[in-house]
């Protein structure tokens, strides 16, 4: 029996009348990390957010944990477990940190097979994340970019997922945090988490993922092992910015 969490199959999605995803189907596996990986534009984004339920117009299926969410609102998607941190992070300006990840709560969850998934208290996230415990009370518009990333994770995490889609974690972040955000994912993926994790650059892909999909312009263009993607500079020079 297969082990996905996630399967994508034949998805087409559309912004009004400009279709821009062809046909894409992907999957990942339970305690997987996996690059969808392409220029800008290309579609990763897209991509995740139809899988969560926040496209209108889409043909094709999403299963997760079994169940179809092909046609299932975003938080209902939530509720069963998958966890989505989108580019622009969403976090509230006005509100601490703590305020943050308070929003995120979610009761505890199982895996299918009936384990426990991490569960997510402040405290641990704190471990996970050092910086955001030096800064509890601060308000999240007062925090660097790198910062508010973690806090969007951490927040994520509140909900006590089975899998997240994290959507580009190291865009626009400095390269201590890129570094502390790739142990993170790690660590996530250590507690069995599984990740579908948005990227343009290898740098960062290539240290935390297992497999990676190619993407440009809305199709899917080439599927392997990230071992075999590091090595491979003709397809990085073609499809990723390099
Ligand atoms: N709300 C929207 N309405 C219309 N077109 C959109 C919308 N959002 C994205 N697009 C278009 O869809 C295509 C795919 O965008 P998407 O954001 O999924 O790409 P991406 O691979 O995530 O790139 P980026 O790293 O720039 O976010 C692009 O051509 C983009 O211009």
């Amino acid at each position: 029996m297969s082990d996905a969490l996630l399967t994508i199959a034949n998805l087409n999605t559309w912004y009004g009348a400009a279709q821009i995803i062809y046909d894409l189907s992907l999957n990942v596996q339970r305690g997987e990390v996996v690059a969808l990986m392409g220029r800008n534009g290309a579609g990763k984004s897209t991509t995740m957010r139809s899988a969560m339920g926040m496209i209108a117009k889409k043909t094709g299926s999403v299963q997760f944990i079994g169940q179809d969410i092909s046609h299932a609102k975003p938080y209902e998607i939530a509720r069963l477990g998958l966890g989505f941190t989108p580019e622009d992070r969403r976090v509230f300006s006005d509100l601490t940190v703590l305020e943050n990840l308070d929003i995120g709560r979610q009761p505890p969850r199982r895996f299918p097979n009936g384990k426990d998934a991490p569960l997510w208290t402040e405290e641990r996230l704190f471990k996970l994340f050092p910086n955001l415990g030096e800064m509890p009370d601060r308000p999240g518009g007062a925090m660097s970019g790198g910062e508010q990333q973690m806090l969007a994770v951490a927040r994520t995490l509140m909900g006590n997922p089975l899998m997240i889609l994290l959507d580009e974690p190291s865009e626009g972040v400095a390269p201590l945090i890129v570094e502390q955000m790739a142990n993170t994912i790690l660590e996530l993926k250590q507690q069995g988490l599984s990740i579908l994790l948005s990227e343009q650059n290898i740098h960062f892909a290539q240290l935390v993922s297992d497999r990676a999909y190619l993407l440009e312009k809305g199709q899917l263009r080439w599927e392997g092992s990230m071992a075999e993607l590091t090595t491979n500079t003709e397809l990085q020079r073609t499809y990723l910015t390099v």
